[in-house]
């Protein structure tokens, strides 16, 4: 037996219209005048608007900030932060996908923190507290709500994470009727990287342990159950709550069992070609979970039961399911297909190596010609 901590959110909020309440939560928290961070699409979508309205109803000051770009950068998250000292905000609130989420987290604690965004990259590096913060996922999902991860742009092409407990928020919000109007591509791809989620959580050679199992095993089963459902039906608000909290259970998996190396070989297709982040991790899942197979063999096969349908019990039932789903799901299957030249793999092998953080939570040990090798079998789709 070994010794573990489990962190988490401590308040989760489900429920359709809950994003109408946000001002309960403020008020618990001392909030009076929030920064509600997200991105212009969202306020394109009318999806801001009614809880907007809802705080100015309860007579709170909401300073709306909808500059976040997806894998937000820098930049943007210091345009964030000027916004929030110039309106003399006490308290931060996120509506959007992961960008929106880790954009908030950053800046609750940069507002607080006497400490430049370069020294917080890296584990445990925050050294202060952070404003009060709440989080309202629109996509399912990053799980970013109940993680103590944020994901930032350096430079043009780098994607750099922050982990810290600080950066856990006080409140997730999980509502589904933000969510319907998500597009088929983006419903996809996020799934999957909630999928992606708990796989890696529940093969993680650090910090495994029992109680990110259990979620990681709910998480699959709600999400392999449900999105197709989604896909087919966007409207259905119980297939669309369900995979919110698939999406949130598998955060909370890989917030104390860390993501590995699918996400490592992804993060560089995000930083250089801008490839969305759950597309980036269906692209490379198929060969790094064959690479894995020597090693987290058993665990692949455990994984089959929570699949909808009959699905062998062994790590290529899980794999060739997987395909075929991604395959359902309309999204490309190659990298060639997603538009990266063949000539970019030695740079994005060498850009995965930086990714030693979560490469060293890997079952099998991942060298830069191997990483060289599974972009190769990536680029042509093939495992
Ligand atoms: N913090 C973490 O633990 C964690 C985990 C995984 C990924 N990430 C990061 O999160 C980011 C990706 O987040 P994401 O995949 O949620 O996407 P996103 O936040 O980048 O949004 C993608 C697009 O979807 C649109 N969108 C979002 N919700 C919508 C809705 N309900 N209806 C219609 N359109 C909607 C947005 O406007 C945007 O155009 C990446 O930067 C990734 O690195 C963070
Ligand atoms: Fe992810």
């Amino acid at each position: 037996m070994t010794d573990y901590l489990f962190q988490t959110v401590s308040t989760i909020a489900v429920g359709t219209d809950r994003v109408l309440t946000l001002d309960g939560f403020c008020k618990q928290l001392g909030v009076s005048r929030p920064l509600l961070v997200t991105d212009s699409g969202l306020v394109g979508l009318g999806l801001i608007d009614p809880p907007a309205a809802a705080l100015a109803a309860a007579g709170l000051e909401a300073t709306v900030f909808d500059e976040v770009e997806a894998d937000p950068s820098e930049a943007v998250v210091e345009r964030a932060l000027a916004r929030l000292r110039q309106a003399d905000c006490d308290g931060v609130i996120a509506v959007g996908g992961g960008s929106s989420m880790d954009t908030a987290k950053v800046v609750a604690a940069l507002a607080v923190a006497d400490q430049p965004l370069s020294e917080m990259y890296g584990v445990d590096q925050i050294a202060g507290a952070r404003l009060p913060l709440i989080l309202v996922p629109t996509t399912a999902g990053t799980g970013s709500e109940a993680t103590p991860v944020a994901v930032i742009t350096t430079g043009d092409t780098t994607k750099a994470g922050i982990s810290d407990a600080t950066l856990l928020p006080d409140v997730a919000v999980l509502d589904a009727a933000l969510t319907t109007g998500l597009p088929p591509a983006v419903t996809a791809m996020t799934g999957i990287d909630a999928m992606v989620h708990a796989i890696e959580a529940f093969t993680s050679i650090h910090r495994k342990n029992p109680i990110s199992d259990a979620l990681a095993l709910e998480a699959m089963k709600l999400l392999t159950h449900n999105l197709l459902t989604v896909l087919d039906e966007p409207h259905n608000l119980a297939a669309r709550e369900s995979m919110l909290l698939g999406s949130l259970f598998a955060g909370q998996a890989f917030a104390n069992a860390p993501v590995a190396a699918v996400h490592a070989l992804a993060y560089p297709l995000g930083g250089h070609f801008h490839i969305p982040h759950g597309l980036s991790n269906s692209l490379m899942l198929p060969s790094v979970l064959s690479f894995n197979a020597s090693a987290a063999g058993q665990h692949y096969a455990a994984l089959t039961a929570c699949l909808p349908g009959s699905v062998p019990a062994t790590a290529e039932g899980l794999i060739a399911w997987l395909e075929e789903m991604i395959a359902a799901s309309g999204l490309p299957r190659s990298l060639e297909a997603a538009g990266v030249p063949l000539s970019a793999i030695p740079t994005l092998a060498a850009d995965a190596m930086t990714q030693q953080r979560l490469l060293v939570n890997n079952p099998v040990p991942v060298s830069e010609s191997d990483a060289v090798r599974l972009y190769e079998k990536a680029w042509e789709g093939l495992r």
